[in-house]
């Protein structure tokens, strides 16, 4: 373990100093030292079915209220109040979930809102995360240490080992470091899994006496912590954008030379929203989405199909050139890889050496996993994650897919299907790129306030509860401070088959998949067509952090909120910006791609034909 976590290092860049003197913003709720915390109603789950077992398993913090943050009746009064009628609270933080932009500015404003709150108050980081938690190996959290680290990317402020909090052993080492160190609070830091085992660590220290107050705090690049109370993660929207600039990179580059596909693979586990998300962005020609394919059961080879079927429907326009998006998590989606997966899995849980494991299989995974190429073999028996999930990361899906799609349109040449000149791919996978990458001005913002509300809810005397902001697609002054009950995001995984569903597996804190019948993914669905054949790429650019565009939100975020009908800013923002791009006159499909290249976020056809709109038909009277 790196003994210099903390330690107070220059930056080396210019661009480095510059962002370490980004103030992010606050809502006004969060301006003073104070807060007023309003009990809204008791919550249930958000799996009704799954609400009974929630309540068994977790019989002390089940049910909590949910709480909003709001600015004290007098905030000028509340916070002249004398600071010692407000005592100093000790706070220690871990990084358990996986790096993701953004985290620091977390343990950063947990800091400015400590000393606000009482400057005689003490923050400990874990060093090296969950195991430094089980050690009682802390960093004091201080001015000095904060300053080379604020709106830095990564997390090597601290470090991190496993996102485990969860054997009665751990949770024993960590109620001992809690007790020890005479902690008020505990903020994890993480996505689904971490948030799970801060909701089982609550309960557990209500349950022991403990006074230590466990806060969640919604960070992971994956986006997939999603639900009514979160409405997205901290760093989902960096590392969206630094991916897209990847990948509109390898477009203009596929489209100059005209003679590679490629694949790309994007980190984000099982869920797409990171591929999604990039794809509106970017603009590539496919998007292989694991929703999809696991809601209409493609097996391997049907998804290999369709994806030659686009290759062919392409080389007929002469093109040889591709790219093709696929979220990290597509291999678990296909029906008949997850259940060779699912075996694997029951195998090295039953402590199967690997090398024995393939012996192991039944006839039909044994014969799958023999016809699959022996890199993809030897990458499918890694072991398994902290939540006993394939090594997703791990797993060359992109390579995968190239070498049976080579092999298919070899076949269908031979066959006399396919008349084009070649095929040829490139594979690559864009994870690790982006997760280190500087935070975007959302990602800092929203981080910052996030460490804000995980002090006011440990000063209310909150356990087992994530700190929330609502309407992240507004502007930060409106933006809504929250605390949700962990519990209430919880569910239980059922056996679908069989008599009735048979809740299976502990409640836990899910990943949410893509909505299929969401905004975005229905905006995808209408490009996907243009997406396919016209080459229509769309270049987002680096991450800005000043100027136009330094603002700008992911437009899956944005856009399952936005009204177009009623949206008479958005609409005098195209008129603008059309009038820039296109002569009047022009014919309705030219108006329509400059619009949709303009901000993905557009139905286009709404806005061309809505009410209010008495200039555009002007421009496409042809
Ligand atoms: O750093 P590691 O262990 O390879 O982690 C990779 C995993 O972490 C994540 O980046 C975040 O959960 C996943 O998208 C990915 O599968």
């Amino acid at each position: 373990m790196n003994a210099d976590y903390g330690a107070p290092t220059a930056l080396a860049g210019p661009l480095q100093q510059r962002r370490a003197l980004y103030q992010p913003r606050l809502p006004p709720c969060l301006q003073g030292a104070t807060v007023r915390a309003e009990y809204g109603e008791a919550t249930t789950t958000i799996d009704p079915a799954g609400a009974h077992a929630v309540a068994q398993a977790f019989p002390r913090t089940y049910g909590q209220r949910l709480v909003t943050f709001l600015a004290p009746d007098d905030a000028a009064g509340a916070d002249k109040a004398a600071v010692h009628e407000r005592p100093p609270i000790r706070v220690g933080v871990v990084f358990s979930g996986r790096q993701s932009p953004g985290g620091h500015n977390v343990v950063w404003g947990l800091h400015d809102a400590l000393r606000a709150y009482n400057p005689h108050s003490v923050l400990y980081g874990f060093i090296g995360g969950t195991e430094g938690l089980f050690a009682n190996k802390t960093l004091e959290i201080t001015d000095d240490v904060l300053a080379s680290y604020k709106n830095q990317g990564g997390f090597d402020l601290l470090g991190r080992s496993i996102d485990q909090i969860r054997s009665s052993k751990q949770v024993s080492a960590a109620m001992t470091t809690c007790h020890n160190l005479n902690l008020d609070g505990l903020v994890i830091v993480g996505g689904v899994t971490s948030n799970s085992d801060a909701a089982q660590l609550a309960e557990t220290l209500v349950q022991k006496n403990c006074k230590t107050k466990v806060v969640g705090v919604p960070v992971s690049l994956n986006g997939d912590l999603k639900n009514q109370f979160v409405e997205t993660t901290v760093g989902f929207d960096t590392v969206c954008k630094v991916n897209s600039q990847l990948i509109s990179n390898v477009c203009l580059d596929a489209i100059s030379a005209g003679k590679y596909y490629y694949f790309v693979r994007l980190m984000g586990r099982k869920a797409s929203h990171v591929a999604l998300e990039c794809a509106l962005q970017s603009h590539p020609n496919m998007l292989i989405m694991g929703e999809e394919v696991a809601l209409s059961k493609l097996t391997l080879m049907e998804v290999i199909n369709k994806i030659c079927d686009g290759v062919q429907a392409r080389a007929e326009l002469d093109k040889y050139h591709g790219v093709l998006l696929i979220p990290e998590g597509l291999i678990e989606s296909i029906p008949e890889m997850y259940a060779l997966i699912q075996e694997i899995s029951i195998l090295h849980n039953n402590n199967v050496p690997v090398t024995e494991i393939p012996t192991q299989l039944s006839p039909w995974a044994a014969a799958l996993f023999q016809f699959l190429p022996p890199f993809i073999r030897r990458e499918l028996l890694l072991h398994q994650e902290s939540d006993n999930s394939a090594q997703l990361s791990q797993i060359d899906t992109e390579q995968l897919l190239a070498h049976l799609v080579e092999a298919e349109m070899i076949k269908r040449t031979k066959e006399g299907r396919y008349k084009g000149k070649k095929f040829s791919s490139v594979c690559h996978f864009f994870g690790y790129q982006a997760r280190g990458s500087l935070p975007s001005n959302f990602d800092c913002d929203y981080a910052y306030v996030l460490g804000h509300i995980s002090l006011h809810m440990i000063a209310a005397g909150l356990t087992g509860y994530m700190a929330t902001v609502a309407n992240l697609k507004d502007p930060v002054y409106k933006w809504r401070c929250a605390a949700a009950p962990l519990t209430a995001m919880m569910s239980v995984r059922r056996h679908l088959r069989g008599p009735g569903a048979i809740p299976i597996g502990k409640p836990a804190i899910h990943p949410s998949p893509i909505d299929l019948k969401g905004k975005a993914y229905e905006l995808l669905r209408e490009k996907a067509s243009s997406f396919l054949l016209d080459d229509f790429y769309r270049t987002p650019g680096g991450i800005q952090f000043e100027g136009p565009g330094s603002d700008a939100k992911p437009i899956t975020l944005t856009i399952e909120d936005q009204d177009y009908m009623g949206d008479i800013e958005m609409l005098k923002l195209y008129l603008d910006k059309v009038k820039t791009i296109v002569k009047p006159g022009c014919s309705r499909d030219t108006l329509k791609a400059a619009i949709s290249s303009m901000i993905s976020v557009t139905h286009v056809l709404t806005v061309m034909s809505h009410p209010l709109n008495t200039e555009l038909p002007l421009y496409h009277f042809n």
